[in-house]
């Protein structure tokens, strides 16, 4: 299908636009963004402004009016819709199991279509099922309707994995749980996407879990135009304008720290001290934060050793210090480089 190597597919647009009939204005216009090979990109934006629509066209849900759309070099609109899709996995608030089949028959649904023989579908639909920390032999046989909303959005990434797809389209995946079971789906999907690598466009209204999750995050405005497309260091450290200020909120330095791990802090106390609140290894600096305001103690302890909140507010200023002086730095290439373009012009 798409031409892929080791490191996954890009997905390219080019002047992409849907105008539905009858709307005065079009939901989606003339969008062109690059989506790097094995990077989740999260698409951030108000409501209606066309997030859904611009991710529907790319599984040909919705037929764009104009532009173009490549995965991996690929022209997607050339192609059958239905082959199309069965290469790309899709994952919705909704979930979409189908309740009449089994949670083994809705993960093993395309590898069906797609002719794989039996024992093959059965041992992937093991394979994946333990990928999302589901037991094989307990849900395998149960019915959707028999299963907690959490576990459900489990299935629903399984089965979108179910072919191995180099390209991944969730659609606000974990909107509809509740905040704990949220952070507790997202934290694993961060682990698995460190390992799988797919091409990923992630829809969310939630600011911070684009900022969790996302390698790269566009900020959409109405008619997902693009407010600005970067990381989330970079945005946080510098939006491009209010509109993407107003989106990150007054709280920029703590969502930084949601960014940082403890093991990005080197501890000046190297004792393992257990009286104190245990952070283990991969716990955001936000996280640690919060367990220091919840335990009422201003240290707790990482596997690096004793973490204090002094230690962790220097962490997140020098990060924005780094910041600062990195794009300074590029300022002055870019003007100095503008100088030799100019003197070589004249
Ligand atoms: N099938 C359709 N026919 C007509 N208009 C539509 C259709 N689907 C979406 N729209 C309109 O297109 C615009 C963008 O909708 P879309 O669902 O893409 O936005 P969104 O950013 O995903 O919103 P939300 O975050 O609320 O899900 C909206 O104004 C919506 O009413």
């Amino acid at each position: 299908m798409f031409n892929s190597d080791a490191a996954g597919v890009g997905i390219e647009l080019r002047a992409l636009t849907k105008q539905f009939p009858g709307q005065s204005a079009p939901a989606v216009d003339n969008v062109t963004l690059d989506i790097p090979a094995g990077e989740l990109v999260a698409f951030v934006g108000p409501s209606g402004c066309g997030k859904t629509t611009t991710m529907k066209m790319i599984n040909r849900l919705v037929e764009p009016t104009s532009g173009e759309i490549r995965i991996g070099g690929e022209d997607v609109l050339a192609m059958h819709p239905d082959h199309l899709r069965r290469h790309i996995g899709y994952v919705i608030q909704q979930i979409g199991l189908f309740p009449h089949l089994t949670v083994g028959q809705n993960i093993g649904l395309v590898p069906k279509l797609l002719g794989w023989p039996a024992a093959r579908i059965a041992s992937r639909v093991e394979e994946l099922l333990a990928l999302v920390h589901l037991d094989p032999g307990t849900f395998r046989d149960r019915y959707p309707r028999q299963l907690s909303g959490g576990q459900q959005q489990r299935v629903g990434v399984a089965r979108a994995l179910a072919a191995d797809p180099p390209v991944m389209l969730m659609d606000e995946p974990f909107g509809a749980t509740d905040p704990i079971t949220r952070e507790h789906l997202q934290n694993e999907f961060v682990k698995l996407q460190k390992e799988l690598r797919k091409t990923i466009i992630f829809v969310t209204h939630d600011f911070e879990e684009a900022i969790k999750l996302g390698d790269r995050i566009v900020v959409l405005r109405e008619r997902s135009r693009i407010a600005q497309y970067d990381t989330p260091a970079n945005i946080l450290a510098h939006p491009a304008d209010d509109y993407v200020a107003g989106f990150i909120g007054g709280d920029a330095t703590l969502k930084r720290l949601a960014l940082m791990t403890v093991d990005d802090v080197e501890c000046e106390d190297r004792r393992h001290d257990p009286s104190l609140p245990q952070v283990p290894s991969g716990t955001t600096l936000r996280e640690a934060l919060d367990l220091m305001v919840a335990s009422g103690d201003d240290r707790c302890c990482s596997p690096s050793g004793i973490l204090t909140f002094t230690a962790l507010c220097e962490a997140a200023g020098a990060q924005v210090n780094r910041e600062r002086r990195a794009a300074n730095g590029s300022r002055v290439k870019k003007a100095e480089k503008e100088k030799e373009v100019a003197a070589s012009d004249r």
